[in-house]
C-alpha cells in the first residue's frame, strides 16, 4: 500500500514556482530521506503533505485517502524544523511537552488520566528519555530535546512520521543516537518515515529510499524496497 502519493504537484508562493509537476510515492514501511539544496522546497513539500498548504495543481494522498482527512484523523506525527527550545527558562517539563500533543484525546479543559500518562511514559521510554520526564525542557541538551520532540510526535501512535531536518544543531554523537532510534522504530513498529535531512545518510542504517528535490521535481536516487 502507498503511504504517501505526491501526484504531479505544482506549488508557488506568489509568483515563485517552487514545485513543478513533482511526483513521488512512498510505500507503507518505507524509511525515506528527502534531500536537496537549501531553499529547494523540502519544508514546503512537508507542509503540502500535512495539508497546511494547498497545491496549485495535483494532489497529495495519504494511506490511499485525501491528505486532509488523514491529517485530521491524527495518523501523522510531525517534528518541525528548529522545534527545540533555546530558552533555558521555557516554563514546561518534558512530560508536559509530550502530553500537550494528546490534546485531542484528552479534551481541551480536562486533565490527563492514568492511561494518557502511561502513553506519555511509553513514548518517552522508546526515546530513552523517561528519566527526564520531570526536567524542564530548556535545561536539556539539543540532542535530548530532539528526542523529546520525537516522543511528542510518537505519543499519538502515528502511522506516518514526518521529520524536518531533525539533526540541525545537534552534535554527531546525538545524531548517531537519533538515527539509531529511528531505525529501530522503523524496524520494530513498521513506522513509515519521511525525513528531510542534510545529514550523512551513511550513519542511518534504516533508510531504504532517497528522494532528491531539484528544480521543482522529485528524483528517486535509491530504492531498496521494503515489502508493503
Ligand atoms: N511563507 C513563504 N512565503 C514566501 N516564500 C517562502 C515561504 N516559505 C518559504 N519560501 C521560499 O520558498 C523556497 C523554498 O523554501 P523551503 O523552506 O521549502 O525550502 P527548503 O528546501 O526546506 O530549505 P532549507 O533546506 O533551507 O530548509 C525558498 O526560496 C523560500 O525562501
Amino acid at each position: 500500500m502507498q503511504a504517501i502519493e505526491i501526484q504531479n504537484v505544482d506549488f508557488a508562493y506568489g509568483k515563485e514556482l517552487i514545485l513543478r509537476g513533482a511526483s513521488a510515492s512512498i510505500r507503507k514501511g518505507d524509511f525515506v530521506a528527502l534531500t536537496g539544496e537549501n531553499g529547494t522546497g523540502k519544508s514546503t513539500l512537508l507542509k503540502l503533505i500535512l495539508a497546511e498548504l494547498k497545491p496549485l495543481h495535483g494532489k497529495v494522498r495519504l494511506l490511499g485517502e485525501e491528505n486532509e482527512k488523514i491529517v485530521r484523523s491524527g495518523k501523522i506525527g510531525y517534528v518541525a524544523q528548529n522545534g527545540t527550545y533555546g530558552n533555558q527558562n521555557f516554563p514546561a517539563t518534558v512530560e508536559e511537552i509530550v502530553t500537550a500533543n494528546l490534546y485531542k484525546q484528552i479534551g481541551r479543559f480536562r486533565f490527563p488520566n492514568k492511561s494518557h500518562k502511561l502513553q506519555v511514559y511509553e513514548a518517552l521510554e522508546k526515546l530513552k528519555m523517561s528519566e527526564f520526564a520531570k526536567s524542564m525542557i530548556g535545561e536539556l541538551s539539543g540532542g535530548q530535546q530532539q528526542r523529546v520532540m520525537l516522543a511528542r510526535a510518537l505519543v499519538i501512535k502515528p502511522e506516518l512520521l514526518l521529520l524536518d531536518e531533525p539533526t540541525t544543531g545537534i552534535d554527531m554523537k546525538s545524531i548517531k543516537q537519533l538515527y539509531q532510534i529511528l531505525s529501530e522504530l522503523h524496524e520494530s513498529e513498521r513506522l513509515t518515515i519521511l525525513m528531510v535531512t542534510h545529514g550523512s545518510l551513511e550513519e542511518c542504517a534504516g533508510i531504504n529510499k532517497i528522494l532528491r528535490l531539484e528544480d521543482g521535481k522529485i528524483e528517486e536516487l535509491l530504492r531498496n524496497g521494503v515489502e508493503a
